[in-house]
């Protein structure tokens, strides 16, 4: 059994900062974490990198060979390009193996208890409506993981409700497309505006949020704002943590959010209670 987090959220909402910020923490308090990188566009890393979809595909040789932007080569390395590389002569697969070939002969570096993370690229197509992130989790469960999604939401949407209930939409179709255990964060919280005003948005009253979007809004939209509250108030997934990178308490706390939902280290609890029965015994 292995420990994943798949950590997504828009493009720059901070998940690969996070990444090194909790690789950095990981390593200070002792324990392992391997950080993978998911994004084929990406350059600089501040972490070590323990797997790279790099060695999968080519963005570059994609975007030349089938003329795509940058967004569009992104979307076809993901959605085709590496579930393609099974020995198809298509020259952006820099490796003849396949996604799951590659996994495996990856994964076998690691052993039962290992913990990833995976920093997957921003383009939000890629967990609001295609499946790749699916057929990706389906693979880490196939090989006995249990993931978690970690989705980050920039500090900075908290400051206008029309781009906080666009941010819960958008995590929402996450919920919705991956099914599985999922924890909101609201990242940057070192540029958060006045704690007042946040702590109304971790936890929001779904009729407060509800005025705010209708005096933002022409009047027409009354309806489609209620339905829409209404929505992500049934889902109840409007409650955020809020991580501020400054604080290593705050990572604690948020890591040890994420670990009860896949249940990393109740093992190792049960291992010890066990003991100590014994002895008292
Ligand atoms: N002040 C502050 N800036 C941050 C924090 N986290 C990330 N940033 C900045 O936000 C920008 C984007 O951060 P990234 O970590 O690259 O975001 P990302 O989500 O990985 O971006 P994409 O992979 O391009 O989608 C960078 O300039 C970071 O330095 C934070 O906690 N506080
Ligand atoms: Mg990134």
């Amino acid at each position: 059994m292995g420990y994943a987090q798949l950590v997504i959220g828009p493009a720059g909402s901070g998940k690969s900062t996070y990444c090194s910020s909790l690789h950095e923490h990981c390593t200070a308090i002792g324990r392992s974490i391997n950080i993978v990188n998911l994004d084929p566009a990406a350059e600089n890393f501040d972490y070590p990198v323990a797997m790279d979809i790099r060695e999968l595909v080519s963005l570059e040789d994609v975007m030349e060979e089938l003329g795509l932007g940058p967004n569009g080569g992104l979307l076809y390395c993901m959605e085709h390009g590496i579930f393609a590389c099974d020995n198809s002569n298509e020259s952006y697969c820099t490796t003849s193996e396949n996604l799951d070939e590659w996994l495996t002969e990856e994964l076998d570096n690691y052993t039962d208890d290992d913990y990833l993370v995976f920093d997957c690229p921003g383009q939000i197509e890629l967990f609001s409506h295609v499946p790749v992130l699916r057929n990706f989790v389906e693979h880490l469960q196939r090989k006995n993981f249990k993931v978690c999604v970690v989705y980050l939401l920039d500090s900075q949407f908290i400051t206008d409700v029309t781009k906080f209930i666009s941010g819960c939409i958008a995590s929402l179709s996450a919920m919705v497309q991956l099914e599985l255990p999922h924890v909101n964060i609201l990242s940057k919280m070192d540029l958060a505006p006045r704690k007042k005003d946040i702590e109304d948005f971790l936890y929001p009253e779904p009729q407060v949020l509800l005025s705010e979007l209708n005096q933002r809004m022409a009047p027409q939209f009354a309806k489609l704002n209620k339905s829409l509250i209404e929505l992500v108030d049934d889902y109840s997934m409007v409650s955020f943590l809020p991580l501020d990178l400054r604080k290593s308490s705050s990572m604690s706390y948020v890591l040890a959010q994420i670990d009860t939902c896949i249940q990393f280290g109740e093992d190792a609890d049960v291992k010890v209670k066990e003991f100590d029965q014994e002895e008292d015994d």
